[in-house]
């Protein structure tokens, strides 16, 4: 039978045996680097802006020169130029003058503010009145206000987001180390599987966990270097897991992981390499048939053939892999406090992954619990979210205000 433990053991285990276990990294452009995985702090080289630069269309003028300036009390300056956009701005403004400069443009020297255009009035072409006055460096960015050099401006381990591309290309920093893509391979065992393209005979159905498991793979930013969906024979299996083993960082074989007369998956796994099978069983609703292993320092996971467990246990345990060993930052998805509409029963000895339906009614977010086994997908598409009740609670109360995480 299982040797059951925890979910905390078992993100233990995998902490334990895998920390640090993965730093492969490849050089590519800083430009084609959206949701990959940084693997060195960026420090900026330059200061951004490289100069000081107005937030508006105005004029640029030394404050004090037009404080108390108001609708009855105007007060004249001298315009003495203009500055082009993308042109370092040589002009020195002294006491007494201003100069137009448009939104972006730099500051020339002797200038610390810059007044709107439609808070003044052009007397001539030399003359310009200032109705209001205005504060010390009033619609101006400071040169190094965005990013001093010096500074970490992204950190190892983020994931790269539309705007860290911008940080990127702001400071003219062209390639960049990213985490290669570590690599998986899924394989699907059992009798009754079929491929999408065959047709189905009784006491078949399609092959699922392939390719679910496949693209949530690939929304973690893995790279899945093949899928396999193999027949309940113990060579044909061991023959693709060796394969597997030996091209990739991290191996999930679905399903066969239980107790029946044809689950080997357990026995396969261990005899990939030592020191083998770490857990067989984890305290969790879906998904107790877990098995997690070592071989040769590579991880081995077995995940329950059921599509809902194999979903909820490969994110468990991916997740603890990629955050807790292999240092990358995991994309957190709206949580939040909600009311339950009716009792939940959660599994004894077990902490229960409760598929629900959260809305917000009425300003409150409220939630039911979706009906549905393990074995049928649809749970999934019919919820929009889950709820997890302790291994110590027997479940949650109608009307009760737990913690309630969507799917995406
Ligand atoms: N005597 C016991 N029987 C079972 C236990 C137990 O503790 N004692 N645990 C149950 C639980 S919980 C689960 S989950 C399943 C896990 O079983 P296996 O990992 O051995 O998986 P299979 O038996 O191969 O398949 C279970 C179920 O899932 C379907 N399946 C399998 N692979 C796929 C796939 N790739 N795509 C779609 N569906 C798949 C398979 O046809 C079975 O219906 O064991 C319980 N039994
Ligand atoms: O725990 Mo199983 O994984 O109920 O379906």
């Amino acid at each position: 039978m299982f040797n059951v433990k925890s979910i905390e053991e078992v993100k233990e285990i995998l902490v334990e045996n895998f920390k640090d276990s993965y730093n492969k990294f490849e050089l590519i452009d800083s430009v084609d680097s959206l949701n990959r995985i940084l693997y060195e702090d960026i420090k900026s080289v330059e200061n951004v802006p490289q100069f000081n630069k107005s937030t508006v269309d105005g004029y640029a003028v030394k404050y004090k020169d037009i404080l108390g300036a108001s609708d009855s009390m105007p007060i004249l300056l001298n315009m003495i130029g203009k500055v082009e956009m993308g042109t370092d701005a040589k002009i020195i403004v002294n006491e007494g003058e201003c100069v137009y400069v448009p939104t972006g443009g730099m500051l020339p020297n002797g200038t610390d503010a810059v007044v709107m255009i439609e808070k003044v009035e052009e007397i001539d072409k030399e003359t310009i009145a200032f109705y209001t006055d205005i504060t010390f460096n009033k619609n101006v960015i400071l040169k190094a206000d965005d990013v001093k050099k010096g500074d970490v401006v992204l950190k190892k381990g983020i994931i790269l987001r539309p705007e860290s591309i911008g940080v990127l290309v702001s400071l003219g920093i062209k390639k960049i180390k990213v985490f290669k893509k570590p690599k998986i391979t899924i394989i699907s065992t059992g009798d009754e599987l079929v491929d999408i393209e065959e047709n189905l005979k009784m006491g078949q159905i399609r092959d699922i966990n392939t390719h679910t498991l496949k693209a949530i793979s690939i929304s973690y930013g893995l790279e899945v270097v093949e899928t396999k969906v193999i027949k309940d024979i113990k060579e044909k299996i061991t023959k693709s897991a060796k394969k597997a083993y030996s091209e990739s960082d991290i191996v999930i074989v679905s399903g066969g992981s239980s107790m029946g007369e044809k689950d080997m998956t357990a026995e396969i796994i261990d005899s990939l390499g030592d020191p083998g099978v770490l857990v067989h069983g984890m305290a969790i609703k879906p998904g107790k048939p877990t098995i997690v292993a070592s071989c040769g320092g590579k991880p081995i996971i077995g995940l329950p053939g059921h599509p809902v467990s194999s979903i909820i246990v490969y994110k468990v345990l991916i997740e603890t892999l990629l955050e807790k060993c292999f240092n990358f930052e995991i994309e957190k998805k709206r949580s939040l406090e909600a009311t339950a509409l009716s009792n939940i029963h959660a599994a004894p000895g077990r902490t229960t992954y409760k598929m629900i339906k959260i809305e917000e009614i009425n300003n409150e977010f409220v939630f039911a619990p979706s009906y549905g086994e393990s074995g049928m997908i649809t749970l999934l598409t019919t919820s929009n979210g889950y709820t997890i009740i302790p291994i110590d609670k027997e479940g949650i109360v109608k009307g009760e205000k737990v913690r309630v995480n969507y799917f995406y």
